[in-house]
């Protein structure tokens, strides 16, 4: 057998934050945790923030009810295996991937969540705009980085964050480690972002992602970024632009909702050798 005949690959990214995307069209795929844990490795596997599986709803055991059937479902996990509900740039780098596969037409479409049905729309430029639903915040606690106490406020989109708004001086931040969180406001871990605002309009972010470490970019903490920066200026709705090392989204909260926009790019596609697959 053809030494590359394991399942089909494509690598993406949004500003930065990376992803193996798996092609899993009839349901078929074993996708277990230490695969995952090996695709994610930037050593012995291709390397990746996460790995996102583009299954319909119906064939994938436990989607959530009210998903439809017939919706490509974003099967998202993170870099060490663990499932999360939502990923906001993995959203837009999976719709990019069903335009450019066929699977979809370009313009608006839908996609399943653990966190419910996100609509989506495409633009022609290659940017990605996601309806994220609420921001919910639901309380308050504190970090710490490196002895220094960092307070948050707690806010739900779909998964859980802790975003911390201040004058921070985000390029001495050490994120190596995770930084602690309050099990009993989280008890299934925690996002935890450093929001600097810039002005009424800009935030710098950055980002320490439950399940992977310090990313260059993350989804639904810019938007919990944003709906913390809100907050803090005694505001529940309007729009910011979130500065993450791996480049520029825009945020906009509404009364009823929020929207992501941001790029979405496609690297390359390819097939996973069998016998890694087999063993990883
Ligand atoms: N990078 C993602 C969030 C991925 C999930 C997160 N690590 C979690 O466990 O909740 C994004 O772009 O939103």
């Amino acid at each position: 057998m053809h030494a590359f005949g394991g399942p089909e690959y494509t690598k993406g990214h949004g500003t930065q934050n990376d992803f193996v995307i798996l092609p899993d069209p009839s349901g078929e795929l074993e996708l277990t945790d230490d695969r995952v844990r090996a695709l994610c490795d930037r050593q012995r596997g291709l390397g990746a923030d996460g790995v996102l599986r583009v299954i319909r709803a119906g064939d994938l055991p436990g989607a959530p009810a009210d998903v439809p059937d017939d919706v490509w479902f974003m099967d998202y996990r993170n870099a060490d295996g663990s499932i999360a509900e939502m990923c906001g740039n993995g959203v837009r780098v999976f719709a990019r991937y069903l335009v450019e596969s066929g699977l979809a037409e370009q313009g608006e479409l839908a996609i399943g969540t653990r966190a419910g049905v996100r609509p989506v729309r495409t633009h022609a430029d290659g940017r990605v705009t996601v309806e994220m639903g609420q921001a919910k915040i639901f309380g308050e606690s504190t970090t710490t980085v490196a002895g220094t106490s960092f307070p948050g406020v707690a806010i739900d989109v779909g998964n859980p964050h802790l975003a911390c708004v201040g004058e921070h001086e985000l390029d001495l931040l050490d994120l190596t480690v995770a930084p602690p969180h309050d099990p009993n406001l989280f008890p299934d871990g925690v996002n935890v972002e450093f929001v600097q605002p810039v002005n009424d309009d800009e935030v710098r972010m950055r980002v320490h992602e439950r399940g992977v470490g310090e990313t260059r970019s993350c989804g639904t903490g810019t938007v919990a970024a944003t709906a913390a920066a809100l907050h803090a200026a005694g505001q529940t709705t309007g729009r910011r632009l979130v500065h993450i090392p791996g480049g520029t989204v825009e945020v906009e909260i509404t009364a009823s909702g929020s929207t992501l926009t941001g790029p979405a790019v496609l690297v390359g596609s390819g097939r996973l050798a069998s016998e890694w697959w087999q063993n990883p």
